[in-house]
Order: structure tokens, then C-alpha cells, then sequence
């Protein structure tokens, strides 16, 4: 097998050198004429003025600590960079460290990694902000009960400029759904835990589809051909060739291409062990490895023969299996067979770094850095904030009404649970045993019912996922997404508090007359809510469903232990647990209340028949220790405030993790560097902000005209 790659690759990087965009001209394949159509109006479109985005890194450096304290490079010393028109694949062995290349870049490093080197976006050193690059992760987070269609056209809405036509919205949405091919499955559901949906790579396209859809000037892709099959590979791969060649910036990091899908690259950088292997055209890889005595044996694939050549895991392969005596050698002309790949990763870096290659890349490098371009603005969201709000309002309340897990099962359950309170504390009455019924009726209500809202931690879990991809990606703001949360949640909150608490207050036939109902589903209808926000707050910090849980459930465990039930208020010890902790339940307030609602104006049986009866202000006062000075009244408004202060943190939380964490972790990055280059700072990342994208603004006033 021969090299074919490189005659196509050649014919386009001379286009791109000739400064040509070959947008126009470009077959994308696999793609209906319609597609092609849509596409080539688009091209026309957005190619107005230069806002096209030169990458470009030098010595870019990633330290991870670990666990144990010690630290280690994930990368090391990495140049190289990515033109406009081009679409840069980036190959190696599994942990050679490019999904951190791509996060690096994208600046999305994990909290423990630190980054040295500099990266330049049109000359400027550069710390890309949310929404100035798309990128494509190797999660597929869509929310299950959408459709395709349904999935790409909310995420129009949520960005396009409100006063663009819905007619518009549309024909972008469904020219994108062509583009990525997923006509056939466009009214198909996601898919999720009780929901048969689209497959896999089906999943994969419409999470490049999303990010597409607002034409990025630079797109970075972790993995989007994992999981496909050939044809869908080679498909998604021309795809983002096509795109590139709408001169947009395309870097994606491809596991193990096939042949075709390699001859699509245009550069390629091959990555082992952290370290540049080979930075240059994916048409003079080939060239490469000959010269460094490592040519490709006939009948092998090129691609494969790179990374067989690059992956030391085989060092270890060939080792067992020769010990098993499983290996038989053969004659053959493989380079490999006389050193092992250790030696040949080593032999290969080595000449990299003296060769032309590496010379020109930093030459070209170089010479990027110091051509200042425009500043490239976020591509983020042109909705407004209230179109924003709204949209992922209905998103969110469509999802929920969707998905079987989120409220209805919880419905049922509560029904079911107030069914049973409602038999077992079946028509109270006033008797002498049942003033301590009504407390523990209304603790269990108020403990236990409440805390049944811990089963919504997983679908708050995924929704946060969903947030994550889109708020990294500039979709929407915080505020957004913590309003829409609150408001879409509202009518199923309502109605599972109002069904289950008038279910239950009817049966146990608690105080008589509306305003005292009416008192206690309220009550019941704040609690579940501070209970929801809660795990919201849980969720932005704890992506994991079984910690979330743990952690939401001992919170609980703590409030309804201090709430006056199981100890009587006045005996809950005083520091710590009487002040602060029993003012900070929720349960303390919701009990103090329903007590007064519930007691208030009754009168009951004394322990005898001939002893007078107990007025409900006694009971209160004497023996569940309420203050009956205050009003009921006060104790709800408590626990709405606190709904409230639980949105805030929530709020904060996610604040705090985008904006504080990174200015921390700056901050010990510099410090870290300066103890390992002995008080000298080499070079870090400056921060940057930018907003907004031109290439979108032109698109949009274009379309307008139209
Ligand atoms: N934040 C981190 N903390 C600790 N180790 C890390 C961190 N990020 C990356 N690493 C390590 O760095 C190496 C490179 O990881 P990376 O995910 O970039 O590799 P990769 O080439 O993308 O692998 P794959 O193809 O399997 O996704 C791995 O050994 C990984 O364990």
C-alpha cells in the first residue's frame, strides 16, 4: 500500500499557500446536493472580512500533580500551530496527551494541570474565553428526550440574534442537520435510560452538529471519529475538511484513521509520550519516517505504521508474548523488528528536533507570533438574556415532562407515600394520643417526604452536564440557566406537593379550613423546593451520582435532627447545634410552622375524662416548645428566603468554579514553575478576554438582507 494521501493533500495546502480559500470549490463529501448547495451560500456569506484565526503554541508545557504529591509532565516542550483553511489531525498512542494538547488550547486544562509555553490566537498570546473556540468533547452530553431536530433548533434559538427570523433559524438548523447527515434520523429521540435513541455515532454528529451550527472560527474536536464505523468516519472527517476549507481553523485528535480518512488531513501532529514526534504536512509523514530510518513496509497502512512505530505499549506486547512463546519471528521488512519502540519513539524525536521539519515549525511559529491580526471575539450566544431565559426555560420544561425519571415517578411515589401516611394517621381526631400523632405525622412529612426529592440528584447531574458543555462553549450565562432551572421546575413541584399534600392533609383530617391547607401544602411546597435547590447546589460542585447523594442525604440527616421532633428545642445542645445549625433547617421552620397551623384554636382530651380539655397553645408552648409569640406566617417566608439563598449559592458555586479557580490555579502555577526554574518565571499564559465573533455578526447581517 502506498502513500495515496499525499497528491490530494499537496493540491490544497498549495491552494491554502496561495492564500486561496477553496471554500467554493470543495467537494464535502458524502453530502446531498441540497447540502452542497446550502453550504456554497453560507461560504459566500462568511467570508467577509479577515476574521479567520491563526493558532499558534511554543514550548507549551503541562504539569500534572497527582495524587501522591509528585509531579509530572504531561507535555513537554510542544510547538507547532494551525492556519485557516487547514484541518490539523492530531495522532498518537492512547495517553500520549492529546486531549490535553486540545485543553491546553482550548484553555480547559483540569484543575491539577499547570501550563507554561504560550499560545497565540493572530499573534496574540491568548487564553481563549467561553465561546471563542467550539469544541467538540469526547462525551456525547445531549439531553435524552430531545429529537435531533428539536436538540439543534433549541441551540439556535438559544444563540441567533433574536431578531432574526424563525424562517432563518430554521433553514440554518435544518441545512446543518443535512450537513451532518442526520436527515434520517432527525426526529428521533436522543435517547437515555428508558429511551431508545439514536446510536452512537449518530450522537457523536450531532454534537459536532451543535457546534457547527454557529460557524466557529476555530473548532477543536477531542475524538470525533471514536465509536463510528468506517463510512461514518471517513463522513464526520470530510465534513470537517469541508468546513476548513470555509477557511476555519479544524484541529481534532483522531485515535486510529483509516486510510482514507488519513488522506484527508492536511497537517498532521504526531504525539508520543508527551513529546512532538512530527509537526508538518500529513502528505510528507511518509517522507519522514523514511528519512529517520523507519520507513513503511509495503502492504501497511501509512497511518497505522506512524503509530505502530510511536506506541510503546507494543514494547511490552512483544515482550509477553515472546514469553509465552506465542511470537514467531519471520523474515520481513519492518523496521521494528530490530529495535524495540522505545528506541525507535527516541530515534524519531531526535531527528525531529534537528530536522527541516521542526525548523520551518518554528520559523512559521515565530513569525505568527509577531504578525498582530484582529482579536478574535467570543462566538457565544447573540440571544438576548431574556431569549435566553426562556428558551432553556422550555427546554428544560419540556425535558422534564419528558423524562419518566425527573417528576412522575417521583409523583407516584409521593402519592403513594401520603397514601400510607394518610391510612396510618387516618382521621386524627382530637384525642389525647393524638397530639403526639399530629407531631410525628407532621415530622415524617416534613423529614421524610421532603427528603424523597434526593431521588431528582441524577437528572439534575446530567442537566449540569448538559450546562457544562454549553456554558464552556458560550451558549448561554449562569443566570440564565439558574432562572430557567427554577421557574421550569416550578409547575412540577407544584403539583406533586399539592396532589401528595392534600392527600395526605384530608385523610389525617389535620386542622380544619382552607387557609390552614393551604398553610401546609405551601409548606410542603418550600420545603421540596429548598430541597431541590439543594442538590442543585450539590450537583454544580459533585458530579457524581452516589457522593451527590451521600453528601445531600447527611446535610438532611443533620437539618431533621435539629429540627425540635427527635430532641425538643429547648434540650438541642446550644453551641453549634441549637445556633446556628437549627435556624439553618429548613425542618426547624417548617415544624415550628405546622405545629402553630395545625394546633392552633384546638382543643384536646386530657389523659382522663374528667380532667378539662388542652387548648393547642398549651400543647405548643409546653410541650413541643414553639415560640406561639410568632407567626406562622414568618416560619414560611423563612424557608421561601431560603429558596432563595440556595439559588444564590448555587449560583455562586458555578461562579466561583469558572472565575476563582482558575485565577487560583494561575496563581500556583506561577508559583510552582518559579521552584522549579529556580525563581525565574519562563513564560505563562496571559489571560485574555474576548468576546463575541464577527464572522457570526457578518453571517447574520447578510442573512437579514436576504
Ligand atoms: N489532570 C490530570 N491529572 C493527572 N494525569 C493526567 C491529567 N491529565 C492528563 N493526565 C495524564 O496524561 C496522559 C495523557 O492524557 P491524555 O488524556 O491527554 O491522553 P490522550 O492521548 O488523549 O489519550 P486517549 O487517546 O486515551 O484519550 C495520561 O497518562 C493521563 O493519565
Amino acid at each position: 500500500m502506498t502513500n495515496k494521501g499525499s497528491s490530494n493533500s499537496e493540491v490544497v495546502m498549495m491552494e491554502i499557500e496561495a492564500n486561496k480559500p477553496t471554500g467554493n470549490g470543495m467537494v464535502v463529501g458524502g453530502l446531498s446536493p441540497l447540502s452542497e448547495t446550502i453550504w456554497k451560500e453560507k461560504t459566500s456569506v462568511e467570508m467577509v472580512g479577515d476574521v479567520s484565526a491563526r493558532l499558534a503554541w511554543k514550548d507549551l508545557t503541562v504539569m500534572v500533580t497527582l495524587s501522591n504529591g509528585e509531579t509530572q509532565n504531561v507535555l513537554e516542550g510542544l510547538t507547532g500551530y494551525a492556519e485557516p483553511g487547514t484541518f490539523t489531525a492530531l495522532m498518537g498512542p492512547s495517553g500520549s496527551g492529546k486531549s490535553t494538547l486540545l485543553d491546553a488550547l482550548s484553555s480547559r486544562l483540569a484543575t491539577n494541570a499547570f501550563l507554561s509555553g504560550n499560545v497565540f490566537l493572530n499573534g496574540r498570546k491568548t487564553k481563549l474565553s467561553f465561546g471563542t473556540a467550539a469544541y467538540v468533547t469526547q462525551d456525547d452530553n445531549l439531553i435524552g428526550t430531545l429529537t435531533v431536530r428539536e436538540t439543534i433548533s433549541y441551540s439556535a434559538r438559544l444563540r441567533l440574534p433574536d431578531k432574526m427570523p424563525w424562517s432563518e433559524k430554521r433553514a440554518l438548523v435544518e441545512s446543518t442537520i443535512v450537513e451532518m447527515g442526520l436527515q434520517d434520523c432527525a426526529d428521533t429521540v436522543i435517547g437515555n435510560w428508558h429511551l431508545r435513541g439514536i446510536s452512537g455515532g449518530e450522537k457523536r454528529r450531532v454534537s459536532i452538529a451543535l457546534e457547527i451550527l454557529m460557524r466557529p472560527r476555530l473548532l477543536f474536536l477531542d475524538e470525533p471519529t471514536s465509536g463510528l464505523d468506517s463510512a461514518s468516519a471517513f463522513f464526520v472527517t470530510q465534513t470537517l475538511r469541508g468546513l476548513s476549507r470555509d477557511g476555519r481553523t479544524v484541529i481534532a485528535s483522531i485515535h486510529q484513521p483509516s486510510s482514507e480518512v488519513f488522506e484527508l488531513f492536511d497537517r498532521l501532529y504526531l504525539l508520543s509520550g508527551g513529546k512532538t514526534v512530527y509537526f508538518g504536512l500529513a502528505s510528507e509523514a511518509y517522507e519522514f519516517f523514511s528519512q529517520a530510518g523507519f520507513p513503511c513496509p509495503a502492504l501497511r497502512n501509512p497511518s497505522d505504521h506512524f503509530l505502530r512505530c510511536i506506541n510503546s505499549d507494543f514494547d511490552k506486547v512483544k515482550a509477553t508474548l515472546k514469553g509465552s512463546m506465542k511470537l514467531r519471528f519471520e523474515a520481513s521488512d519492518d523496521p521494528l523488528e530490530k529495535v524495540t519502540t522505545a528506541e525507535a519513539i527516541r530515534a524519531l524525536t531526535d531527528y525531529y528536533r534537528t530536522s527541516q521539519y521542526c525548523y520551518s515549525a518554528n520559523e512559521k511559529v515565530e513569525n505568527m507570533s509577531k504578525v498582530k491580526g484582529t482579536v478574535l471575539d467570543s462566538g457565544g450566544s447573540q440571544a438576548s438574556f431574556l431569549m435566553q431565559s426562556f428558551m432553556l426555560t422550555k427546554r428544560s420544561f419540556v425535558n422534564m415532562s419528558r423524562d419518566f425519571g425527573y417528576y412522575w415517578l417521583r409523583l407516584v411515589i409521593y402519592v403513594l407515600v401520603t397514601v400510607c401516611i394518610g391510612t396510618i394517621y387516618f382521621n386524627v381526631g382530637t384525642g389525647y394520643n393524638s397530639i403526639l400523632a399530629r407531631g410525628a405525622c407532621a415530622s415524617f412529612v416534613f423529614g421524610f417526604v421532603t427528603f424523597m426529592s434526593i431521588g431528582g440528584f441524577p437528572s439534575f447531574v446530567e442537566d449540569m452536564k448538559v450546562f457544562q458543555r454549553e456554558r464552556l462553549n458560550g451558549h448561554y450565562g449562569v443566570t440564565a440557566f439558574v432562572i430557567s432551572n427554577t421557574i421550569s421546575a416550578m409547575p412540577f413541584l407544584i403539583l406533586i406537593t399539592f396532589i401528595s399534600g392534600t392527600i395526605c392533609y384530608y385523610m389525617v383530617r389535620l386542622h380544619p379550613g382552607f387557609v390552614h391547607y393551604l398553610f401546609f401544602v405551601l409548606c410542603l411546597y418550600s420545603s421540596v423546593t429548598v430541597v431541590e435547590s439543594l442538590m442543585m447546589a450539590i450537583a454544580s460542585v459533585v458530579p457524581n451520582f452516589l457522593m451527590g447523594i451521600i453528601i445531600g442525604a447527611g446535610i438532611q440527616g443533620i437539618f431533621m435532627l435539629v429540627s425540635g421532633y427527635f430532641r425538643l428545642p429547648n434540650d438541642i445542645p446550644k453551641p453549634v447545634w441549637r445556633y446556628p445549625m437549627s435556624y439553618i433547617s429548613f425542618h426547624f421552620w417548617a415544624l415550628q410552622g405546622q405545629y402553630q397551623n395545625d394546633l392552633v384554636g384546638l382543643m384536646f382530651d386530657n389523659q382522663t375524662p374528667d380532667l378539662p380539655k388542652i387548648p393547642g397553645e398549651y400543647i405548643l408552648e409546653y410541650v413541643f416548645q414553639i415560640t406561639v409569640s410568632r407567626s406562622k406566617w414568618i416560619d414560611l417566608g423563612v424557608i421561601f428566603s431560603m429558596i432563595i439563598v440556595y439559588r444564590i449559592i448555587f449560583f455562586l458555586m458555578i461562579k466561583i468554579n469558572e472565575d476563582l479557580t482558575p485565577w487560583v490555579r494561575g496563581y500556583l502555577a506561577r508559583k510552582r514553575m518559579k521552584q522549579k526554574n529556580g525563581g525565574q518565571i519562563n513564560t505563562t499564559v496571559a489571560p485574555y478576554g474576548l468576546t463575541q465573533s464577527p464572522s457570526l455578526r457578518t453571517y447574520v447581517a447578510d442573512h437579514r438582507k436576504r
